[in-house]
């Protein structure tokens, strides 16, 4: 039995590929979110859940701010617009690059709209060389917005600052029930986190126009008595040639794409898994609207 108090809800924002969702795995300690060198990863709204002593710590892992060019990236703009709302405290994670981009500054304005207290978190210091460069950062950030909460510099990759980070959360803590039930790490489905798997290893083999173009659907997910999970996956791409270059030469494509999401599904699961994927051709899915609904991204 956990001793949970108090919870803080925290959300994670920053443009596309500056590392929130390897920071919320790193704090979770454990892979919940899908990470890829790809801008524009993250689709929906992640919870990731901590207990840390007396405190739940629920972190929301945002898809990153963009400027939306199709229905789908219309819905993640409006997904950390919302996510936003309703939290103890933001974290803005930021490149160690000493220039405040258009993204931050949005993000900024709607953080002081709803009057949130706010940590600016500098990622990745692991390949920044010099100190001097960190405190161009700072500077750059606290002339833009001079009423950050904390300033940390931290490295998702290296785990550099977390214990701070969770340090300074840990303030924003309110008392209240425990939302998450112990042992449980994110909101999704186990069906949710497969296809997403599945999406990370496309997005880890493939060129960057295709998998953006694609989704992921679990049609079977069953558990045997064995403890066995048998997973059927429907990938969904916009062109045939599209599913073409999925599938590969003698399925070699598919084959690696399936047997790398298999082993992490694997550790996820704690158990043997057997995966038959398909891929069928759905064109210009991204702007059907009952299409993204029907694969989750919707607005509750
Ligand atoms: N060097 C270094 N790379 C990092 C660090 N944190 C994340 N990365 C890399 O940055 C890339 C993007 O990481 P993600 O966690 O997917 O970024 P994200 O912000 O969730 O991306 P979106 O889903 O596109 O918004 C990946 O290649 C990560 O391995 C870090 O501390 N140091």
């Amino acid at each position: 039995m956990s001793n949970i108090t108090k919870t803080a809800m925290i959300t994670v924002c920053g443009r596309p590929n500056v590392g929130k969702s390897s920071l919320t795995n790193a704090l979770v300690g454990e892979k919940i979110a899908i990470v890829s060198n790809k801008p524009q990863t993250t689709r929906n709204r992640i919870y990731g859940v901590v207990n840390r002593g007396d405190t739940q710590f629920v972190l929301l892992d945002t898809p990153g701010l963009h400027k939306p060019r199709s229905r789908l990236g219309d819905y993640m703009v409006k997904v950390v617009r919302e996510s936003l709302a309703d939290v103890e405290c933001a974290v803005l994670l930021v490149e160690p690059i000493a220039h405040v981009g258009e993204p931050e500054k949005i993000l900024l304005e709607r953080i002081r709209e709803e009057k949130l207290p706010c940590i600016l978190c500098i990622n990745k210091i692991d390949t920044v060389a010099k100190k001097d460069e960190l405190l161009a950062v700072i500077a750059a950030y606290s002339e833009v917005y001079p009423d950050f909460a904390a300033i940390v510099p931290i490295s998702a990759r290296k785990g550099d600052g977390l214990e701070e980070l969770m340090g300074l959360l840990a303030g924003y803590a309110q008392e209240g029930p425990q939302l998450f039930p112990d042992g449980m790490t994110t909101d999704q489905a186990d069906s949710q986190v497969c296809a997403e798997t599945v999406r990370e290893k496309m997005l880890l083999c493939l060129d960057k126009e295709i998998p953006h173009g694609t989704a992921v659907e679990v049609t079977r997910f069953s558990e045997r008595d064995s403890g066995i999970i048998d997973l059927d996956v429907t990938i969904y791409c916009e062109k045939a040639s599209h599913k073409g270059i999925i599938i590969g030469k003698n399925g070699e494509m598919i084959k690696r794409i399936s047997s790398l999401a298999r082993r992490d599904i694997e550790k996820f699961m704690g158990t043997k898994v057997y995966m038959e994927t398909w891929v069928k051709v759905k064109e210009n899915w991204r702007d059907n609207v009952n299409f993204i609904r029907s694969q989750g991204y919707n607005e509750n």
